[in-house]
């Protein structure tokens, strides 16, 4: 088990991650969600032992691990990252990148072992070719192939979806389920995006300007974020001020100036709801997302299958008292 307490790290004035206590268990996934500067890549390198805390430590298996300052060389055996640039050697095969991370094993097992990686990355076909003759989905797989090599306990992922079209990701994905359920691997993944997440992790963090601000189940980050932007880090909101449900009928708000957020997906369309006019309307596949005004100042974006809607019709919308989740912030 991984547990970092109070992780602290500025750089000058800056801090970069702040007072992070995270516990990663055996076995489990958990992601991280923040903005672009929200600290991630920092904490993933303290994680990792890449880089020196601050304040507070970092613990595997109940034993510190130790920063760069202390040890000849940074990292610990039992903890690996792959980076966002997966830092691949170019000039060897994919076999070859993989095979490395296996160069102290005897040669048999480390055929054995590397003819399974390659095939649980989906690597198989392309193990002959140079980084550079591959895609970037399987120079992330190869990347992953590399670090999960000789099992580690902890792997560390730097948005390892975001640059990936969709096979690709549910690719890493399924391997992720694999790594955690087989293998008893903890994996934390950072992301700015939390689509994957929150189907892949059984535990979503929320990290703003470097402090960990929410952490929990996904469905109850999703469904209960804390703040605003923990509500816009983890999909499709509406945020409106309290007093604004009145249009609803609902007249037990207490301070009409607090926060409030829908996800669309609560809202209805109901001829007897609050009557409103289609502003916009927006093909997603499976479904339409629209977006209404119920006055001059509230509008909201809701998800239907109807097909029949269109810019300028009226309709009627309708909320549940418990769809409603006060924000604190
Ligand atoms: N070596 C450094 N020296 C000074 N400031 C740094 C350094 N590395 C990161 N920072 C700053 O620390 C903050 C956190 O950076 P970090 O890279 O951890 O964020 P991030 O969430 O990973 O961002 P991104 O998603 O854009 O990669 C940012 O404001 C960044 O500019």
């Amino acid at each position: 088990m991984l547990k970092a307490t109070n992780l602290t790290k500025a750089y000058g004035s800056l801090a970069a991650v702040r007072n992070v206590s995270l516990t990663l268990e055996p076995g489990r996934i958990t992601a991280l969600v923040g903005a672009s500067g929200s600290g991630k890549s920092t904490l993933l390198n303290l994680l990792a032992g890449l880089a020196d805390a601050d304040a507070g430590d970092v613990q595997l298996n109940g034993k510190r691990i130790e920063g760069p300052s202390e040890v000849l060389v940074p990292g610990h055996d039992d903890i690996r990252l792959v980076h966002q640039e997966y830092q691949l050697m170019p000039n060897v095969s994919v076999r070859e990148n993989v095979s490395y991370a296996l160069r102290f094993f005897e040669k048999s097992y480390r055929d054995f072992r590397v003819n399974q990686l390659l095939k649980l990355c989906r690597l198989t076909d392309v193990q002959d070719r140079i980084p550079r003759q591959i895609s970037g989905g399987e120079k992330q797989r190869t990347a992953i192939a590399r670090a999960i090599a000789d099992k580690p306990a902890v792997l560390l992922l730097d948005e390892p979806f975001s640059h990936l079209d969709l096979p690709n990701r549910l690719i890493v994905r399924d391997l992720l389920f694999d790594l955690a359920h087989h293998d008893n691997t903890s994996c934390l993944f950072v992301t700015h995006d939390a689509t994957d997440a929150l189907s892949v992790a059984h535990t979503l963090g929320i990290l703003r300007d470097g402090k960990l601000i929410q952490l929990g189940a996904p469905v109850d980050v999703y469904r209960q974020p804390s703040t605003a932007y923990a509500a816009h880090m983890t999909g499709p909101v509406n945020i409106l001020k309290a007093k604004y449900l009145s249009l609803f009928g609902f007249t037990d708000v207490t301070i009409p100036d607090e926060l409030v957020c829908l996800r669309p997906e609560q809202i209805k369309l109901d001829n007897t709801g609050a009557p409103a006019i289609i502003k916009a309307v927006y093909f997603k596949g499976s479904h339409y997302e629209i977006e209404v005004n119920l006055s001059r100042y509230v509008s909201l974006r809701l998800l239907t299958t109807r097909d029949d809607l269109e810019v300028g019709h009226h309709v009627g919308i309708s909320l549940k008292t418990e769809s409603v989740w006060q924000l604190k912030g």
